[in-house]
């Protein structure tokens, strides 16, 4: 018989953890006090499949940003493991770390900010190619429209500002000059949360057709669940720097295992009444990140919560179609 070998990740995350020291007050220095340690991230074990789109949700502050930029490369995690095509990528350097970075891709919220203000968008697709070598010559040219092309400008974008373009046009610009350098995976933080809602389609609809055309893997980080349920295969939840929850989109959107996805789904105006009636919204606040709680991190706000939690840290399991880490994730989900 025929057996179909499931595909390798093309990203492997495990027990990623992110601290950084807080810079102090004038007072604490003078008090000689010690600097405090943000626990952003706490052990974040997470997969992720080639062309696929992965939704990662969950309240503000709870580490999505974080993980977005450890997997750009733009911080080195403290301790952990980050694996792309199976070959861990802390601490890549020189040809390797210039390789990888051509690979994976950032996009942030507002490509005004990192467009330079005087350079066209030739010159600034141009110049991604020209320093990765991706072209020569005349060929160059030929890709700026390509590029064009790829993101629904016209030509004649090629020659005008940044400040001369819409907010929806120059995040087309932002995601021309991420694709310019030929990307295997898009990390798109907050990608479209700036622009109007019907800009925010368009620019959306245009990154699934890349996706769909380019065979692109690509991280979704965003605070919007209706969006991230549009465009997710799957979608990873976090609560305070770990993965509590992940799942096929469908699956996790109605029928959501763990405690916080069920209050944070809850919690969300633009869902279908149903999903609403199956839980308490959050309630508390989100504990800080400089003193995460012991056991379940969860635990303090959890309406299920018992004894076992506040003790025993639950790790990332089976459950349905996909993983929760909840002691009690059957129970309380009707697993
Ligand atoms: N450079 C930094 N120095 C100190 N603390 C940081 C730094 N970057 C993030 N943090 C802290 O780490 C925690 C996680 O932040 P992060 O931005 O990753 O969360 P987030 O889920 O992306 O939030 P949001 O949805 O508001 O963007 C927060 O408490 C934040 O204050």
């Amino acid at each position: 018989m025929l057996t179909v070998e499931p595909a390798a990740p093309l990203l492997s995350i495990r027990d990623l953890s992110m601290r950084f020291s807080k810079s102090r007050s004038l007072s604490d220095t003078l008090a000689g006090r010690p600097r405090q340690i943000v626990s952003a991230l706490n052990g974040v074990d997470l997969d992720v499949m080639p062309a696929e789109t992965l939704g990662i949700v969950g309240e503000s502050g709870c580490g999505k940003s974080t993980l977005a930029r450890c997997i750009a490369g733009l911080h080195q995690p403290s301790s952990g493991d980050i694996r792309f095509e199976g070959q861990s990528v802390i601490g890549l350097k020189g040809a390797s770390r210039r390789a990888y970075n051509r690979r994976v891709q950032m996009m942030f919220q507002d490509p005004y900010t990192s467009l330079n203000p005087r350079m066209t968008v030739r010159d600034t697709l141009r110049e991604a190619i020209s320093v990765h070598h991706m072209r020569e010559g005349a060929a160059i040219d030929r890709r700026i429209y390509e590029l064009l092309d790829l993101v629904r400008l016209p030509d004649g974008a090629a020659d005008k500002y940044p400040h001369e373009f819409s907010g929806g046009q120059r995040q087309r610009i932002g995601i021309a000059r991420a694709l310019s350098l030929e990307p295997t995976c898009l990390v798109a933080d907050e990608l479209v949360s700036a622009l109007d809602v019907s800009v925010q389609a368009q620019v959306v609809n245009l990154l699934l057709e890349l996706q769909d055309n380019l065979g692109l893997t690509v991280l979704f980080v965003a605070h919007d669940l209706r969006l991230v349920r549009h465009v997710s295969h799957r979608v990873a939840v976090i609560y305070l720097g770990a993965i509590v929850e992940v799942g096929p989109s469908e699956a996790l959107f109605s029928r959501p295992r763990h405690p916080y996805s069920q209050a944070l789904l809850a919690a969300a105006p633009s869902l279908d009444p149903a999903d609403r009636r199956r839980a308490p919204a959050l309630s508390g606040e989100l504990p800080s990140p400089l003193a995460i709680p012991p056991g379940c991190p969860f635990h303090v706000r959890c309406p299920h919560a018992a004894e076992r939690c506040r003790t025993e840290k639950p790790v990332l399991r089976p459950v349905g179609g996909g993983m929760a880490a909840c002691h009690f994730a059957e129970a309380i989900s009707g697993a």
